[in-house]
């Protein structure tokens, strides 16, 4: 059976997950994972404080037309793209830099409408993704031992003991440099989107000069990036998202809010349109999802290669007890090398429990390598190959592709590998500048997305019942 625009109905609440009641502070009473160890408690209550006064950043009828939109991708009819920074910096909330990224992610839309003949739902991991697991709480830095970064919101990135310490009025910072990101973006969204498109393209172009001509796509790539970058058509909303990690932080910008004359008040994270439970934090009896259970955005849950699918079950039942298709999105991070046998016996757990899911595919997180040269890096064939292969078996298995979460940047950095601007080990040294994962450059971007385009639409898939 081909389950194209089919809804399940709700199923009954497994039992061992059946919750108890939910408060704006419930999640404090469970175990939870990777949070910053403030030694001034004083100044951390004080700056809460002033941040739980903080006006909302985002509009609530926005993050309802969200998860209408993002519904849509669950049924087949528009597809997501979810994409930015890994770690998003308070110097990068600069025009220029803003920009960039707004330019990539609607080109990367056009690209999908104009091939896959397919509306766009755009997420950026902007405007507040300033918060970072990190693998290690400590890392040694020449000789000295300090903290790890843990995003512009926690700490320093320089390596030095003192500004590696977390400091409390970084959030502060944090929510000042999301607030300004986000009214940069809804400026542009409000100008000729067509004009910025084509300018910024030609710099990008211009600037990179060593691009792959060898290619056999090359020119009708660069052709199609060219005629995008004119249309004017994409003059949709750009949605803003992070990952909810800090939950001191997210609990003091979550409101009350009433979205219709009809409906009572609920709690809506107003810092943002869209949250993830990170892969680190989705066990469905801590905090993390403790606290997202209660929001009414909608939300995504990573899921890994070694995420046991039973407990990914008892994650969805706790986060989407209401089975709504558009509010729980899974994004997958398997890795190419994991996809074809740890996805199949996740979608049977899923479709067994008959769990309204929209799948969206991170082709980045279960790809990252270390390299000789001890540069973090990713491989864009690596990418493609997730993209392409959680698409085939999705669709093998009557299922919707719902999109493509990816790690990028509006710029011409060096830090993956491959791709039309052949980017190889000895690049890194150019222009290697991210704060956490390496990010797929402009370009590369485009071209990806472009790739998976030609790839998807050659493939003769058809139901398979
Ligand atoms: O973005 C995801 C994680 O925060 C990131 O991959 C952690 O990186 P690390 O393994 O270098 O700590
Ligand atoms: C932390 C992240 O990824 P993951 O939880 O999948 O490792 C992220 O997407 O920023
Ligand atoms: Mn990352």
């Amino acid at each position: 059976m081909d389950t194209e625009n089919t809804i399940n109905e709700p199923v009954t609440l497994l039992k061992d997950t059946t919750p108890s009641e939910w408060g704006l502070y419930s999640w404090k009473s469970k175990p939870i994972k990777h949070q910053p160890v403030y030694s001034d408690t004083e100044e951390l209550s004080s700056v809460l404080k002033e941040i739980e006064n903080a006006p909302k950043i985002v509009e609530i009828q926005d993050i309802c037309d969200l998860q209408d939109n993002i519904r849509l991708c669950g049924l087949g009819d528009k597809m997501l793209i979810h994409l930015g920074d890994c770690a998003e910096t308070f110097k990068d909330c600069n025009e220029v830099s803003i920009k960039n990224r707004f330019v990539l992610f609607n080109l990367c839309s056009l690209i999908i409408n104009k091939i896959l003949k397919k509306d766009v739902v755009k997420i950026g991991r902007i405007a507040g993704q300033y918060a970072k697991p990190r693998s290690s709480p400590v890392e040694v830095v020449n000789g000295v031992a300090m903290s790890s970064y843990f995003g512009d919101n926690i700490n320093c990135f320089s390596p030095t003991k003192e500004g590696r310490v977390p400091n409390p009025e970084k959030l502060i910072k944090g929510y000042h440099w999301a607030v300004t990101t986000y009214h940069t973006i809804e400026k542009l969204m409000n100008y000729k989107t067509y004009e910025i498109c084509r300018d910024v393209l030609e710099d990008q172009l211009r600037e990179q000069t060593a691009l792959d001509k060898d290619t056999p796509e090359y020119e009708d790539f660069i052709n199609v990036i060219k005629e995008c970058a004119e249309d004017l058509s994409d003059i949709e909303d750009l949605y803003v998202s992070h990952e909810g990690l800090l939950l001191d932080y997210e609990s003091k910008l979550t409101k009350l809010c009433r979205y219709s004359e009809d409906e009572s008040e609920k709690y809506f994270n107003t810092s943002t349109h869209f949250l993830w439970v990170g892969e680190r934090t989705n066990k469905f009896d801590q905090a993390h999802v403790e606290y997202f259970r209660g929001i009414q955005n909608p939300i995504g849950i990573k899921v890994g290669p070694k995420s046991d699918p039973k407990d990914i079950v008892k994650s969805i039942l706790t986060l989407n007890p209401e089975n709504e298709m558009g509010r729980l999105t899974l994004i997958l991070r398997l890795g190419a090398k994991n996809v074809k046998e740890t996805l199949p016996p996740l979608i049977e757990e899923i479709t067994n429990h008959k769990l309204n899911v929209v799948w969206v595919t991170d082709a980045v997180h279960g790809n990252t390598y270390v390299n000789d040269c001890k540069f973090k890096v990713r491989h864009f064939d690596t990418v493609l190959e997730e993209l392409v292969s959680v698409y085939t078996i999705l669709h093998k298995n009557n299922q919707i592709f719902g999109g493509i979460h990816l790690e990028v940047s509006g710029d011409n950095v060096t830090e993956c590998l491959g791709g039309i601007t052949k980017t190889c080990d000895d690049d890194l040294y150019t222009n290697y500048s991210t704060q956490c994962d390496p990010r797929l450059s402009f370009l590369q971007t485009l071209h990806l997305i472009y790739k998976f385009c030609i790839e998807v639409s050659k493939l003769d898939l058809l139901p398979t019942e």
